[in-house]
Parts: structure tokens; sequence; C-alpha cells
């Protein structure tokens, strides 16, 4: 006999949400850290994804992934954070919701107050003693951005690809 009943064991939003940033930072090349975020609307709604890399034409094989030294991977790389407001192309994300698997760097939230959005999800914060976290944090702050860490539920997702 057919359940009548809604199940319940359904993710919420933010195990949703989160998931997809997850997901998104699994795309990275970046050997060292990986990072997703996800922009979703007041209703719910996806509305862009992004993980950190080099930018459009700028081969992961040719550019350097190293930390040190004269030419080194942060000259190159995109943040997740800027790649997924950049990979928007449908208007305005005043608003919005990010949720990201790492606290924004103050770059980050430059763009991130710019483009409107009124609230972050972060899961990580592993460079919250950097000045770049304690300037991120300062000016989002003061520019009305709430932020709160995502409280992992414990569930586990396992996938067949
Ligand atoms: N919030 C962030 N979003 C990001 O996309 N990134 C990217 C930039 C680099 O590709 C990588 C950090 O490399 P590492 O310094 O942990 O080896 O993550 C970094 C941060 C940290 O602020
Ligand atoms: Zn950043």
């Amino acid at each position: 006999m057919a359940e009548t009943t809604k199940r319940e064991d359904y993710i919420s939003w933010d195990e949703y949400f989160m998931g997809v940033a997850m997901l998104s930072g699994m795309r990275s090349k970046d050997p060292n850290t990986q990072v997703g975020a996800c922009i979703v609307s007041s209703e719910h709604k996806i509305l862009s994804m992004g993980y950190n890399g080099f930018p459009t034409g700028c081969s992961d094989d040719e550019f350097p992934w190293t930390r040190e030294g004269d030419d080194n991977k942060y000259f190159y790389t995109t943040h997740s954070e800027l790649n997924a407001i950049l990979n928007y192309r449908g208007g305005s994300l005043e608003g919005a919701t990010m949720y990201v698997t790492l606290f924004p760097c103050n770059e980050c939230a430059k763009a991130i107050i710019q483009a409107g959005i009124k609230e972050l999800i972060y899961a990580d914060d592993k460079y919250e003693h950097t000045m770049s976290v304690i300037a991120s944090k300062r000016m989002l702050k003061s520019a009305g951005v709430k932020f709160k860490r995502y409280e992992y539920t414990g569930r586990r997702i396992e996938m067949t690809l």
C-alpha cells in the first residue's frame, strides 16, 4: 500500500543550501582549500553558485597552484563568493542570503555588501584570526549583513554518481 502521509526525513533548507555550497566546492581544483558558495532568494530559490578557481580562459594546468614564491595562486584565484556573485546574470541580489563553506575574506565582504546580500551562513572559519577575516567581519557588521555559523546536523548523505 502506498504511504498517504508525507515523509518526515527530508532535508532542511539549511542542509539543502549548505549541501549545494559544499557540492559546488567539490569542483575546485585548489589542492589546499576548496570553497563553495550558494546564493538564495528570500523565497528559497537558488539564484547562483560558485567555487574558487582561476578566471575563465586561465588554464588550471598552466597557472600556478602553489601558495608561495613570487608567482603563486593568490594572484589568480577568484574566490567562490565573488564567483557566485558574478555568475548571477539575472539582475539584483538585493536581500539574498549567501551560504558559504568558509567565512568570506575582506574583498568578498565588500562585494557581498555592495551586491545587497543581507545574510551570510558559513560553515568553517579557519582563518578567523587573520586580518582579512577580522576586517571582513567589521565591514559586514557595519553594513548590517547578518552572519551566523551553520549548525551541522550530523546527517550523512550518500550518492552514487
Ligand atoms: N573565503 C574564501 N573563499 C575562497 O574561495 N578562498 C579561496 C582562495 C584560495 O583558492 C583558497 C585558499 O587557499 P589557502 O590559502 O587556504 O591555501 O580558497 C579563500 C577564502 C578565505 O577567505
Ligand atoms: Zn574572498
